[in-house]
């Protein structure tokens, strides 16, 4: 089900960062279309070493190729395409200070929670939801009351996959799971794009989460209850995503948002 894209259709530009196995580049597409040239701005995700059985199917053929080479044989790359999203990563975006209204967190929550119930309605996990993994298509311009645009982008190497060399692999990553990222995200969006217990080393992590605590919660109660439902540390006890959408659009509505309309970034 890929789509082969030639090599010699792409131009690699500049190198936007370097993953745990992943190097990402802006890059440029070329397709002729009925006679005419068209270029597309693409995002160019190269895997640095081919695991065995990530996207096994179409990597296992490419990985015999890569494995041997010859003169008569082509060269084969292992290279994502996706879709350009113009401002990027979300996490960088709020660390970079853009000051954004709470409306605007919320309207961005709004629809990672709809993209999280098209993926619960395809009974799909993503299994890496976070903000880094939010790109951010449009930024939204209040004066002009145009609201921000914000897509999911792949989870990356699956944290499973990651388990033989990295992390601990989870034994079964299960739609809830993506419920508790969903809370850590919005916690997440809501502090300026900085992660929980950012700077703190695994074993700081693990205490936390082994002694159940949680995460300093919200000044806004409503708010830090959604957190905190989602980031229940028994999975069946969070909320549905028709519940998450229902909470949020009455977060939307509410007078919070109004008072705090042009909270100042440095809250
Ligand atoms: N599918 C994607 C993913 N990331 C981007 C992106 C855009 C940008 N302006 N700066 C970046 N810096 C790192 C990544 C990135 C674009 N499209």
């Amino acid at each position: 089900q890929f789509h082969m894209i030639k090599c010699e259709d792409l131009k690699w530009a500049e190198c936007l960062g370097q993953g745990s196995f992943t190097r990402i580049f802006k890059g440029y597409k070329t397709d002729i279309r009925d006679g005419e040239k068209h270029v597309t701005d693409v995002f160019l995700k190269e895997l640095d070493v081919v695991h065995k059985n990530c996207w096994e199917s179409f990597f296992e053929a490419a990985s015999l190729m890569s494995q041997i080479s010859h003169k008569h044989l082509p060269g084969v790359k292992n290279i994502m395409v996706q879709e350009f999203v113009k401002y990027g990563a979300l996490d960088l975006y709020l660390k970079r200070g853009g000051s954004v209204s709470v409306s605007w967190k919320l309207d961005v929550a709004k629809q990672l929670a709809s993209a999280l119930n098209f993926l619960e309605e395809k009974n799909i996990v993503h299994g890496n939801i976070c903000g880094k993994n939010l790109l951010l298509a449009r930024e939204g311009d209040p004066s002009q009351g145009s609201s921000p645009f914000i897509k999911l982008s792949d989870p990356g190497i699956s944290v499973a996959m990651l388990g033989k060399n990295v992390l601990e692999a989870p034994d079964n990553l299960t739609l809830e799971c993506d419920k508790w990222s969903f809370g850590a995200t919005v916690w997440e969006i809501f502090n300026n794009g900085n992660t929980p217990l950012q700077g703190c080393d695994l074993d700081k992590k693990r205490q936390f989460y082994e002694s159940f605590k949680q995460l300093p919660p919200s000044q806004w109660t409503e708010l830090a209850d959604l957190v905190s439902q989602c980031m229940d540390y028994q999975a069946a006890f969070r909320p549905s995503c028709r519940s998450i959408i229902r909470q949020l659009n009455s977060l939307i509505t509410s007078d919070y948002v109004i008072l705090h309309a042009t909270e100042p970034v440095a809250q």
